[in-house]
């Protein structure tokens, strides 16, 4: 099955059905790895929204969860090249396990910025548990990556929470961007 998102094409990579028996099988290995513990799981926004609710769903020991948002601009000396800021971050997490839900590992650069950020903070442990992972993209070696639901070749996708120019995130299933070999 293919969309049509603004002026491009994206033909079916992951089915929702798939993507829910990945997510349940994390769910399991998150309550092993953190039985009596409470951790906290902070989704990323805006991507993150679909995955969280499915994981959380799956997820069966005692846990706070909470949401935040990177957000990027261009710094006013240009030199200084995209600034990034964390909003939402309102939970003390001193001492706690905290688990980063992320849609999509690509370059690493959000969370190796995030990551930052958050050992600011002192938690007891960071583990970062990601829907997909562009090992192929990755820039930083970011060793808290510990949950990966399918490493994914280096496509641009789109659906279940990622957008294309904002779009296309209420897809059910994902989707991947085939270049037309034609195009130039
Ligand atoms: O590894 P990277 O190359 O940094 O890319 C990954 C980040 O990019 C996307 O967020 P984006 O900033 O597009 O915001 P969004 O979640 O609102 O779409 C995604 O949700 C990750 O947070
Ligand atoms: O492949 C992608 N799709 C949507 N958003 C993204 N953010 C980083 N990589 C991607």
């Amino acid at each position: 099955m293919k969309v049509q998102i603004e002026d491009k094409e994206f033909s079916c990579f992951l089915e929702y059905e798939k993507i829910k028996k990945r997510t349940r099988l994390l769910g399991i290995q998150l309550n092993v790895d953190y039985e009596n513990r409470v951790p906290v799981f902070i989704g990323v926004l805006n991507g993150s929204f679909l995955f969280m609710a499915d994981l959380m769903k799956e997820v069966h020991v005692t846990a706070e969860m909470s949401f935040i948002k990177v957000s990027s601009y261009m710094g006013q000396d240009t030199s200084s090249g995209v600034v990034k800021s964390v909003i939402g971050l309102d939970i003390d997490l001193k001492g706690r396990d905290v688990i980063i839900v992320e849609d999509i590992v690509d370059t690493g650069i959000t969370l190796s910025f995030l990551l930052d950020v958050i050992k600011k903070h002192e938690p007891a442990s960071i583990a970062i548990c990601t829907l997909l992972l562009k090992p192929q993209s990755l820039q930083h070696e970011i060793e808290e990556i510990a949950y990966v639901g399918f490493e994914i070749p280096n496509e641009f996708v789109v659906g279940y929470g990622l957008d294309y120019k904002g779009l296309g995130r209420n897809l059910r299933d994902i989707y991947r961007f085939v270049p037309d070999p034609t195009d130039t």
